[in-house]
């Protein structure tokens, strides 16, 4: 085996330590054609963390019905929502940022920020051969999920502990746990909420909070993914004193035919209005960063039942992005867990 050297021309004794932190997100293909899509949802799919299947049973039905099919339908929506004017998703863009906004909060620092994805490009090997050949021997990586789960948080750490593996000079490593009641996690949610009901020329009845779901039987092995759910949604009701009824916690984006987490977020969406719920606004806190599970799946499929089914209004809360809020609570995370490197301990 032969270990790459990412710095062949680094001095033997190294100049002053530089710190890096990478930024991860979950992913975005090139493009909305039926190829860039393909490859994506194949890389995506074929993570073993997201599909724990024996790849022996899963391969062929994934490369065959599933990757034939699901492209036409995840480029469509890709396509409605796609930022043309820089030919990338939303992740992409709102990730970028929110990278952008890090660095600028840590520059006098000297740290050095770079942006990942766990699927697609920028690729995670790319972000840490940046922050290598930018200097840094201690890398933070920073997850961009509130909630863990072994299908997004873990899977990201993997992708870059399987890029180190390749190195013959490894950096010390550090990674920021999930933080899914962070005071300014809460308080940057519930700011949005705020800012959104007021400018909004309706009063919603319900605020639904709904997160990305998770198959039953991932949570019956031990992801504890709805705890930390749970817990932001406590913690957020409690900030905006609101109680369960009007602020629901459901879950979305079922894939495939097993029992996933319940309640579902578009049935339960499609029901208010026999029950006399017109005026709906829905929040994602899960999502670090507007994407096609927030813009398209919620912002046009479940608001097009909702107002077949009777209703009037609804609104989308968008995610944080790079809302100064959102850069507040990065700089939080990564200057707790920077402790001892920033300074000495
Ligand atoms: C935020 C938490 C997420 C969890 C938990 C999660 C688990 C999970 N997802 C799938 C299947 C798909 N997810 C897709 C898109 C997608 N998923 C998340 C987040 C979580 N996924 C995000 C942020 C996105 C959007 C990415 C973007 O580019 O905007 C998709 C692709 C879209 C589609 O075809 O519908 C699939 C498929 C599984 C199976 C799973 C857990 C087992
Ligand atoms: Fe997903
Ligand atoms: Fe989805």
């Amino acid at each position: 085996m032969t270990f790459l050297t990412i710095r062949p021309d680094a001095p033997a004794t190294p100049g002053p330590a530089r710190i890096g932190v990478l930024l991860t997100n979950l992913g975005t293909p090139d493009g909305t054609g039926y190829q860039a899509i393909r490859r994506y949802l194949s890389e995506f799919l074929s993570d073993r963390r997201i599909i724990e299947a024996s790849p022996a049973i899963w391969q062929p039905i994934l490369q065959g019905p599933i990757l034939t099919l699901r492209p036409r339908r995840t480029g469509a929506a890709y396509r409605r929502i796609w930022h043309a004017e820089r030919d990338e998703s939303p992740l992409r863009t709102h990730t970028r940022a929110q990278a952008e906004g890090l660095a600028e909060r840590l520059a006098a620092d000297g740290v050095a920020v770079e942006w990942a994805m766990r699927y697609g490009k920028p690729a995670v090997l790319s972000g840490l051969d940046r922050l290598l050949r930018r200097g840094c021997d201690r890398i933070l990586l920073l997850p961009l999920y509130p909630q863990y789960s072994a299908t997004t948080t873990a899977t990201a750490n993997d992708q870059a502990f399987r890029a180190l593996m390749r190195l013959r000079n490894q950096p010390a490593i550090r990674t920021v746990p999930p933080f899914p009641d962070h005071p300014l996690y809460i308080d940057a949610l519930a700011r949005s909420v705020r800012e959104t009901l007021a400018n909004l020329p309706f009063a919603p009845q319900r605020i639904v909070a709904s997160f990305h779901g998770l198959p039953r039987d991932y949570v019956a092995r031990g992801d504890h993914y709805p705890q930390d759910c749970e817990r932001t949604i406590v913690a957020l009701r409690r900030a905006l004193d609101m109680d369960e009824a009007t602020m629901p916690l459901t879950y979305q984006s079922r894939f495939g035919p097993a029992r996933w987490l319940e309640p579902y977020t578009a049935p339960l969406v499609h029901a208010l209005p026999a029950q006399g719920i017109t005026r709906v606004a829905v929040i994602m806190p899960g999502f670090m960063a507007d994407c096609i599970e927030t813009l398209d799946e919620i912002g046009n499929e479940v608001r097009a039942g909702f107002i077949a089914a009777g209703g009037t209004d609804f609104a989308l809360i968008p995610c944080l992005n790079a809302a100064p809020a959102a850069i507040d609570l990065l700089e939080a995370l990564a200057r707790r867990e920077l402790a001892g490197w920033l300074e000495p301990a």
